[in-house]
């Protein structure tokens, strides 16, 4: 059996799902890494993995894949994984199903919509956004946030109830970026932090920790030591996002 090689920048937030899910479960992998910070991504050898020329990708011999849910899915049909991260039981993956079908236009669109104008933009583009886009970006994560606690956490300790599950691990991933960025989205919102405790306890606080390191690093990232390329790829994605073409 080949050993899948995992294509990851621990940046992402899709990639640490891929990569923290992999970890805790013990599934054997090659880490290899696609510097979004280099521009990795767009050279002619990551290309051939991934033509959408995104993180993560996986390539199992001559198999490749992209799409995080995708590869996680794909982890969990080749390998043998404890069952409360996909159940079996029809309605309890259903509700997996159902959580990660709509996370793509909430969650994930949110978080990522507010890490850019917090982070990116002021990096790449070197202004900060107005206030008032600010605002704007607050308020749609701040409904997404209601319907992840009314909808689909309820008085559950996880989403799809006892255990943790890949819904758990993937709004997690997610909802830690904007946080990274300075903005406290469990401020306020006790139920979300007592679920965010219990999924980083399930996954191991160490393993968390290491995970998000990457991240961290972001905050000492300057562009003069940067490809100017790359800079500048980097500054038309900002201008893009922060005039609202998300
Ligand atoms: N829907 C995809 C999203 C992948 C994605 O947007 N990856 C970003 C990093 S979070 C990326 O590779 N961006 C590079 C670029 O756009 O140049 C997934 O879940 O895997």
């Amino acid at each position: 059996m080949t050993t899948v090689e995992l294509y990851l920048d621990l940046l992402s937030q899709p990639c640490r799902a891929v990569y923290l899910f992999a970890k805790k479960t013990n599934i054997p992998f090659h880490f290899r890494l696609v510097d979004l910070m280099k521009g990795e991504q767009l050279n002619a050898k990551f290309t051939k993995v991934n033509l959408l020329q995104k993180v993560p990708a996986l390539k199992d011999g001559d198999f490749t894949l992209a799409e995080s849910v995708a590869i996680l899915l794909y982890l969990i049909c080749k390998f043998k994984i404890p069952d409360h991260w996909y159940p079996r039981e029809p309605q309890k993956r259903a509700q997996v199903d159902e959580f990660l079908a709509w996370q793509h236009s909430t969650i994930r669109r949110h978080t990522s919509q507010l890490f850019w104008l917090k982070v990116m933009t002021p990096l790449f583009v070197g202004q900060q956004v107005p206030p008032e886009k600010m605002e704007a970006a607050s308020l749609e994560m701040s409904t997404t946030l209601q319907q992840l606690e009314k909808k689909f956490l309820q008085d559950k300790p996880f989403i799809v109830g006892e255990e943790i599950s890949l819904a758990d691990l993937v709004a997690f991933t997610e909802l830690i970026q904007p946080v990274e960025s300075g903005v406290d989205i469990f401020a306020n919102r006790p139920k979300l932090l007592a679920w965010r405790e219990r999924v980083e306890a399930s996954l191991g606080k160490e393993l968390v920790k290491e995970a998000h390191e990457t991240l961290h690093k972001m905050k000492t990232l300057k562009t003069q030591n940067m490809d100017p390329q790359v800079v500048e790829y980097m500054k038309s994605k900002a201008l893009s996002i922060s005039s609202g073409r998300f």
